[in-house]
């Protein structure tokens, strides 16, 4: 305990900075191992005859079901909610039935084993509650401390890789990790568990990432490598974690009730061929998503039936695969085979020490483009905060990649929000001005990228700071009286008593209509002079409203950094109210760093936070309100989102709020939804970006839903056509 509240105090939690997916996986496919040979353990103590051939049977039955069961729950067979409830909860039925299913017919002659029970609330040994430890030899307690020491590493260890993996880039959490304060408990829990001389709880639950997973609310999206052989593909994505304490709760109230009678009686009723199948199905889905087991099957793959956004087809030398892989299964088997040995307790130590030889020795004989593409962080900067950030990363690292017009190959984030970027940057967009015909000068320009003006650098190289705090660059646009008309004449006010604000539609598309490469990358399509004709737009209303899914992309500034004089970015009055429509509330604190940045320091106005009141994060509440924004609790939106967004009450909330005029930028899932013909009539005009560039089939298309009876789904009039720089800008209006 006291150890514990050591590492605790001296924030030592700070060095899981340097754990990275490296030596999680080897930890996973350990773990995953153990599960295995811990099955076949238990089979092997069955005896030879019968007992032990109906075991067998019984364990890959619960096996088969059991990863069926995980098979469905991401595929698009049945409805929605059977398919969830057969994930959820298909493992722990198979137990219940096939605990009956041995009762049957010619097996009820077979006695099998069942899990071993003690006494209700009672320890396994004849003694008393407490440890006396009063009784024990000063000298003793000397000799405990090396064993502490030891158990007290491998505690840390595995409580926080437990807890990293738990908590890793593929589950979008919104609510921060407390490493330091996790140890401070645990040290709790061992201290009275040393008390009761009962096994120390650690690792587990809630730290699994099993439970993690048992929380994600996913939903069956087409994929977005759909070409070719992968066409009319779904793929399940994660929508968001129930992120709460009740079910940690459930299962300690669970483990205390298993201590009761009525449930020891049930429990020794549960075949040990059961558990065993329970072990394998354990082990067979932690190697499944396992990294070594990935990267593997990569290396097995047939290569042209490999999608392109693959991380690992970006790596030039495959041998360099080859080698992290056969690195990594040479430290799983020296952890594995040490806890063969008596010095099993030490096994963390050779995990520990992966960690260093990560830091120092590969890249020695990996390139750093390499080790970007094997190794990622395990949790996003977002769940890092706490403990410093991961390990290469600022903290401003919050600020979300860029990716810029390319060739062929689209740059997109690897595993998910990790902030590692595996592909091109802005700086990659010269290429895309390459092919559009620009000169070199204009090329170097194009590579200023959309949103952080000043940036530059490749992805070999550390990205300075970005700059949006002290030195926003002001953009300069003169002739802009062109879109006059479409504009509100008085962003502030608006005399002809319309019940909603004035609405610009407004975004940047490629010739194929698509606004990014796909969902979560951002991609620079407006040139510098149709980007400045953008902040001027912004300049022009008093609200800007962009979907959730921009926000969490792009982490947008959302701000105008447009000048009149080409050196004063426009007064904080000219700058426009940022709202983030999030209906389901999946927005967390660290999706948009920026806007709250900007809003601290007075170069943007407060952000204002669109919900529908069904899942109210309150930390994100709490930050938005704290930075001197607004939560807006408004209409009703169906899980389904077959209805879309109430936009009615939307705008007639944003108009008592004072906001008489707003320009909407996207993404994609916003603009398709008030295109739709439903919602035309709230769009007062339409301001398009057209870039001279494809971007390929996948990306984010801004095509609305179709109605069958119309030839246009949407229909325009008062249109104009202006280039401006390489690009060209329509407006017009809706009819
Ligand atoms: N080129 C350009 O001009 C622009 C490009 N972009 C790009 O677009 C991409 C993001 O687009 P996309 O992924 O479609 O995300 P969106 O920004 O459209 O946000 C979609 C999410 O917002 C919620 N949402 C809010 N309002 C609505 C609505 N009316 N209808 C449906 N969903 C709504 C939904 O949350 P829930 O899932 O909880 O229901 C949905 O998942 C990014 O890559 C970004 O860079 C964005 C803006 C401009
Ligand atoms: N007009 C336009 N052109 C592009 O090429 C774009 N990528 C976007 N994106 C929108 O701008 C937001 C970023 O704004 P900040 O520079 O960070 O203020 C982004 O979130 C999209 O809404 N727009």
């Amino acid at each position: 305990m006291i150890m514990h509240w050591i590492l605790a105090i001296t924030n030592a939690c700070n060095a899981l900075k340097y754990v990275t997916r490296f030596s999680c996986d080897i930890f996973g496919f350990y773990v995953a191992f153990i599960y295995l040979q811990k099955g076949i353990q238990v089979l092997t103590r069955q005896g030879s005859e019968a007992p032990f051939y109906l075991s067998i049977v019984v364990a890959l039955l619960v096996l088969v079901i059991g990863y069926l069961c995980g098979v469905i729950g991401t595929s698009p067979l049945f409805q929605h909610y059977i398919r969830v409830f057969i994930k959820d909860y298909g493992t722990p039925l198979t137990v219940i039935f096939l605990t009956g299913f041995v009762h049957i017919g010619k097996m009820r002659e077979v006695s099998l084993s069942t899990l071993p029970t003690s006494k209700a609330f009672f320890p396994t040994l004849d003694r008393g509650w407490f440890i006396h430890f009063w009784d024990i030899r000063v000298g003793d307690v000397f000799i405990a401390i090396p064993f502490a020491i030891l158990l007290t590493i491998l505690f840390y260890f595995d409580h926080n890789v437990s807890s990293l993996i738990a908590q890793g880039t593929e589950f979008p959490l919104r609510k921060p990790a407390g490493f330091h304060w996790d140890i401070f408990l645990l040290g709790i829990t061992t201290g009275v568990a040393g008390l009761l001389g009962i096994p120390f709880p650690n690792g587990l639950i809630p730290q699994a990432p099993f439970h993690t997973d048992s929380l994600c609310v996913t939903k069956v999206v087409a994929d977005p490598n759909e070409e070719g052989a992968n066409k009319g593909h779904v793929v399940t994505k994660v929508d968001h974690v129930v992120e709460q304490r009740v079910s940690n709760l459930a299962q300690g109230l669970l483990t205390l009730g298993t201590m009761s009678g009525p449930l020891l009686i049930v429990l020794h009723l549960i075949p040990q061929g059961v558990l065993a199948g329970l072990f394998f199905v354990m082990g067979v889905q932690a190697l499944e998503g396992n990294g070594i087991t990935l990267k593997i099957l990569f290396l097995c793959k047939d290569r042209s039936l490999t999608p392109k956004s693959e991380p690992l087809k970006r790596i030039q030398r495959r041998l360099a695969i080859w080698v992290f892989i056969a690195i990594q299964l040479v430290g799983f088997g020296a952890t594995f085979a040490i806890t063969q040995t008596i010095a099993a307790v030490g096994f963390p130590i050779i995990i520990l020490l992966l960690i260093p030889f990560r830091t120092f020795a590969l890249p020695k004989w990996f390139t750093d483009e390499e080790l970007r593409l094997l190794d990622a962080p395990t949790a996003s900067p977002f769940t890092m905060i706490s403990v410093g950030g991961n390990f290469g990363e600022s903290l401003d690292d919050l600020d979300s990649p860029v990716v810029g017009r390319s060739g062929d190959e689209t740059a997109v984030q690897s595993g998910g929000s990790d902030g590692m970027l595996v592909g091109d940057t802005a700086e990659e967009s010269d290429e895309g001005a390459a092919e559009r015909g620009e000169g070199p000068g204009a090329g170097m320009k194009r590579r200023e990228s959309w949103r952080a003006e000043g940036r530059s650098g490749s992805t070999m190289e550390p990205e300075p700071p970005p700059t949006y705090i002290s030195s926003p660059t002001p953009l300069h646009f003169l002739d802009c009286a062109i879109l006059e008309p479409y504009l509100p004449q008085n962003r502030d006010s608006n005399e002809s008593g319309a019940v909603y604000p004035h609405v610009t539609l407004t975004y940047a598309q490629s010739l194929d209509g698509q606004i990014s490469l796909q969902p979560g990358a951002q991609t620079v399509l407006s040139g510098p002079e149709t980007k400045a004709m953008t902040h001027y737009l912004r300049s022009r209303h008093a609200g800007i409203i962009v979907g959730a899914g921009t926000a969490k992309a792009d982490n947008p500034g959302l701000n105008t950094r447009y000048s009149e004089d080409g050196i004063n970015v426009v007064g904080f009055e000219r700058q426009p109210r940022p709202f983030i429509l999030d209906p389901s509330g999946s927005m967390g604190v660290g999706h948009t760093p920026k806007l709250f940045a900007l809003a601290e320091s007075g170069q943007g106005k407060p952000p204002c936070w669109i919900v529908t009141g069904s899942r109210v994060n309150e930390h994100m509440e709490n930050r938005v309100r704290g930075v001197g924004g607004k939560v807006f609790e408004v209409g009703e939106y169906d899980i389904y989102r077959e209805q879309g967004m109430d936009w009615g009450a939307v705008l007639r909330q944003m108009k008592t709020d004072g906001v008489e005029s707003v320009m909407i930028e996207g993404g994609g899932q916003v603009i398709k939804d008030l295109l739709r013909r439903k919602n035309q009539m709230y769009i007062s005009s339409v301001i398009v970006t057209i870039a001279p560039t494809y971007l390929g089939a996948g990306g984010v298309a801004v095509a609305p839903k179709r109605s069958a009876w119309t030839e246009n789904e949407v229909s325009l009039r008062g249109i104009k056509w202006m280039p401006l720089g390489q690009d060209v800008v329509m407006a017009a209006f809706i009819i």
